[in-house]
């Protein structure tokens, strides 16, 4: 591993008791990416997160978090680490602010100011004195993001963070992680369904199927296939992969 690796996910399996799960992924996360991780419902992602974020252990394998094993030295690995899994959950009666406040407890040196800042980078600064109950699904979700970067991590690991918002929220939330990334330096793991989102956001895709990590590809590379849609390349790439089995994929790419 080289010292500029920030999350790296070695050989990891693991099997629920209904046989599903996901099988042999292994991937590096480099500073400064923003490293997507696609694949249709169900494929394995929140899976390989919750690994990563030791939330559940795997049968086989390990992650390292800047060099350190999240099974083995949990704190350690997830020091610098800020998460949003599933969907961000806060208390509907009390206000952005308030929310942000009861998070902040986790970091008692963290000073206040913080949680201004905080919520000025994710666009709330306004509505943080209105009540959470009040918010869209958008303010909802960005408001996790405000908790997930409080105590300013070096790395960001969102499971779908644009799943059920509408368009006007989805467009918030890609500009919001590439302003976290260009200004604040912010490496990303982030999941979605949606390839055409992860298009616009992800410096490098990878393509999970039947929990198995199938392709890799910077995307500078995809840009070279030129004369080909990005869907398309996928959709021939798991195709080639699986036989006929690039019909999921082409449905998980559409809203
Ligand atoms: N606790 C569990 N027990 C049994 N099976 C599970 C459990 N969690 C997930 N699975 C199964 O493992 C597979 C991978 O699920 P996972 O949630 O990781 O996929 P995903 O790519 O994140 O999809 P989604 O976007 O729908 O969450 C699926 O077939 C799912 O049904």
């Amino acid at each position: 591993m080289n010292g500029d690796t920030v999350l790296d996910i070695q050989g990891v399996t693991k099997t629920y008791r209904n046989k599903r799960g996901v099988e042999n992924i292994a991937l590096r996360v480099e500073k400064g990416e923003v490293y997507g991780f696609f694949g249709p419902n169900g494929a394995g992602k929140t899976t390989v997160m919750k690994i990563a974020t030791g939330l559940i252990r795997a049968d086989r394998g390990r992650v390292l978090l800047f060099g350190h094993d999240v099974a083995e030295r949990y704190e350690d690995a997830m020091r610098q680490v800020g998460v949003m899994i599933e969907r961000a959950e806060a208390f509907e009666y009390m206000s952005g602010y308030r929310n942000l406040e009861l998070a902040a407890r986790l970091y008692p040196e963290l000073p206040r100011s913080r949680i201004d800042e905080a919520l000025e980078l994710v666009g709330l600064g306004a509505n943080k004195k209105e009540k959470v109950g009040h918010y869209s699904l958008g303010m909802k979700q960005r408001l996790g993001i405000a908790s997930a970067i409080l105590s300013k991590p070096k790395l960001l690991i969102l499971d779908e963070p644009t799943n059920g918002l509408d368009i006007e929220g989805m467009i918030e939330m890609r500009e919001l992680i590439r302003s976290l990334a260009r200004e604040e330096g912010i490496t990303f793991f982030l999941s979605s369904h949606l390839l055409s989102e992860m298009e616009t956001v992800c410096s490098r895709i990878g393509i999970v199927h039947n929990g198995k990590l199938i392709q890799e590809r910077s995307m500078a590379e995809l840009g070279e296939q030129s004369g080909q849609s990005l869907e398309s390349y996928f959709v021939e790439r798991i195709r080639a992969e699986r036989g006929a089995g690039g019909h999921e994929i082409a449905q998980g790419m559409h809203h």
